[in-house]
């Protein structure tokens, strides 16, 4: 089954599942959603599914991974700027990276709200996710009140300009836009919103990091994705994939957004 997004980018559809599911509750969620995807195209590899369970459960889901062979990605909710040493409460990209993470979401809303974390803040995350091997997922996006003041795309292209500060040409990342006022709100951007601003931010990868990067990196849409619109946004040339909250911990819900080619034609 063919990608459908743009350059041959192979989509990747992402649960991030902030403060929710135990890690005896990630183990029933994983292999229910691996049972109920047994048919699924990530089993050929046309689209990559990833989970980011909270730090306590990765190793558990780690282990429930290999054991299994399931073929899902695993990735962390954050990670620390350095990499050892005296930081109560933090967590290295170097034990992410021996837990076989892949991927590590940096600069979410919701990090950068409750967390005070900044453009400075994240650009370091990136570096210290890519000195250990992690692929940082770099989200970017504005709130309600930057929408109606500077329109949809200034504010991410400008906080993904500060991200990819000193990142190598050849690095591998991936970028979400996700529009604050979308997140939990049941309110998604449309299509064409998504796409207009994930077409900039891809401009944007291609000014810091040259045209290969720009043609390789996904680009992700979050934001109130659920099955009933997955498959609007992945029509779109510049959307990649995306980044999904609620609807990652309903099974049934999740599969179907991963099953979205089934919607979508191809
Ligand atoms: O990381 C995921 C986003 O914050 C989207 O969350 P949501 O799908 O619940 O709107």
């Amino acid at each position: 089954m063919a990608a459908v997004t743009g350059g041959g980018r192979t989509p990747l559809i992402a649960g991030n599942w902030k403060m929710n599911l135990d890690h005896l509750q990630a183990v029933a969620f994983v292999q229910k959603l691996h049972w109920t995807l047994k048919d699924a195209a990530h089993e050929d590899g046309s689209v990559e599914v990833a989970v980011f369970p909270p730090f306590t459960d990765i190793r558990t889901v780690q282990t429930l991974l290999d054991a299994d062979k399931i073929p899902f990605a695993l990735g962390a909710q954050d990670l620390s700027t350095k990499d050892a040493g005296a930081y109560t409460g933090e967590v290295s990209g170097a034990f992410l990276a021996k837990l076989s993470a892949r991927y590590v979401i940096i600069g979410h809303s919701e990090r950068r709200e409750y967390h005070h974390e900044g453009d400075e803040i994240v650009a370091e995350k990136v570096q210290a996710a890519l000195r250990h091997g992690l692929v940082p997922v770099i989200c970017v996006g504005e709130t309600a009140a930057d929408l109606e003041e500077f329109g949809a795309a200034a504010v991410p292209v400008g906080q993904l300009e500060k991200a990819l500060d000193g990142v190598p040409a050849d690095a591998d990342i991936v970028v979400a836009y996700e529009p604050v006022w979308a997140i939990g709100s049941g309110q998604a951007a449309t299509p064409q919103q998504a796409q207009d601003v994930c077409a900039k931010l891809r401009e944007v990868i291609g000014q810091k990091l040259g045209a290969d990067a720009a043609e390789r990196t996904r680009v992700l849409y979050g934001g109130s994705v659920k099955s009933g619109n997955i498959a609007s946004f992945m029509r779109e040339p510049d959307v990649d994939g995306a980044l999904v909250g609620g609807a990652s911990l309903l099974v049934d819900e999740f599969a179907a957004i991963i099953r979205y080619q089934k919607h979508v034609g191809v």
